[in-house]
């Protein structure tokens, strides 16, 4: 089997987490980040998630599962340390739920990637449950490579490639330009800036 990997906006979405504990904190700050609009349903939750509740970010529902709390969620995360009760959540979720079930994922519909995130650029690394520490050493690898200068970079080239988009050249030179910008050369902040000061005259120059 293989999966479908997509790039999901969750914005204003309902997520509801279940469990709060290490890996339901590793899921809801991704999906803040993701803007989603978080619950939680757990006796207990970790420091990390406590915060995040006491910062209005996410709604705490203090006990243990029941069918009920998942009803009208768009993404549910079965995160409890009983499999018994991540089976009862998968169970009770309907077919046009998402589903993710930390420890037995063969019973949701998606698994979570490692991900590394560079303002617009979005790294995913899953090896499909054969090896999730490999999948997360091979993130960890890369965020050498791809720095954070990168946030900066997909920027510059996001409204480069606004402004190519809105001109009038030609197809094949809309396209060597874009290609272009992706020298190395182009990575330097202060190129960057002089490149958007007189873009025009870049451009003119291809
Ligand atoms: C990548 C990452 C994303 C994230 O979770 O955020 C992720 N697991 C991470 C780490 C990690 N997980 C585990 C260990 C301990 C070592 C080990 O067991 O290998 C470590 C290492 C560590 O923590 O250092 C244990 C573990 N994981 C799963 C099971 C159940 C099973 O395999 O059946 C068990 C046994 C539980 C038990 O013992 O009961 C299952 C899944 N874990 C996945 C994702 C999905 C497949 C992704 C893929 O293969 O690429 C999948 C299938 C489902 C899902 O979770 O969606 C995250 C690192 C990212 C980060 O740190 O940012
Ligand atoms: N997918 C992954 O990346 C990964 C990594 C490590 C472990 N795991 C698996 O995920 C499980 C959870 O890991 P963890 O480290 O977050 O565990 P944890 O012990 O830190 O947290 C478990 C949480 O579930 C809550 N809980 C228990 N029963 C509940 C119920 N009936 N209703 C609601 N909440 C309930 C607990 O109160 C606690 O907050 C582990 O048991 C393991 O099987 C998965």
């Amino acid at each position: 089997m293989t999966h479908y990997p997509i790039n999901l906006d969750l914005t204003g979405k309902k997520a509801v987490v279940v469990g709060g504990g290490h890996v339901a904190s590793r899921r809801i700050a991704f999906l803040l980040q993701s803007n989603a609009c978080v619950s939680v349903v757990s006796p207990d939750v970790s420091n990390a998630i406590n915060q995040f509740i006491e910062n209005r970010q996410v709604t705490w529902y203090r006990k243990n599962f029941e069918p009920e709390d998942i009803i009208d969620a768009f993404i549910v995360i079965a995160a409890t340390n009983d499999k018994d009760v991540n089976r009862q959540i998968a169970d009770s979720a309907g077919s046009r739920q998402l589903v993710n079930v930390v420890s037995q994922p063969e019973l949701g519909n998606f698994e979570v990637p490692a991900v590394l995130k560079r303002g617009k650029l979005t790294i995913s690394v899953s090896t499909n449950g054969a090896s999730p520490s490999l999948a997360k050493k091979i993130r960890d690898n890369l965020s050498d490579r791809f720095d954070e200068s990168y946030d900066d970079y997909l920027e510059f080239l996001f409204t480069c490639r606004k402004k190519i988009q809105e001109s009038s050249l030609p197809i094949e030179d809309k396209k060597t330009i874009l290609n272009k910008l992706l020298d190395p050369v182009y990575q330097n902040p202060q190129i960057q800036d002089e490149i958007l000061a007189s873009f025009e005259a870049f451009i003119e120059d291809y």
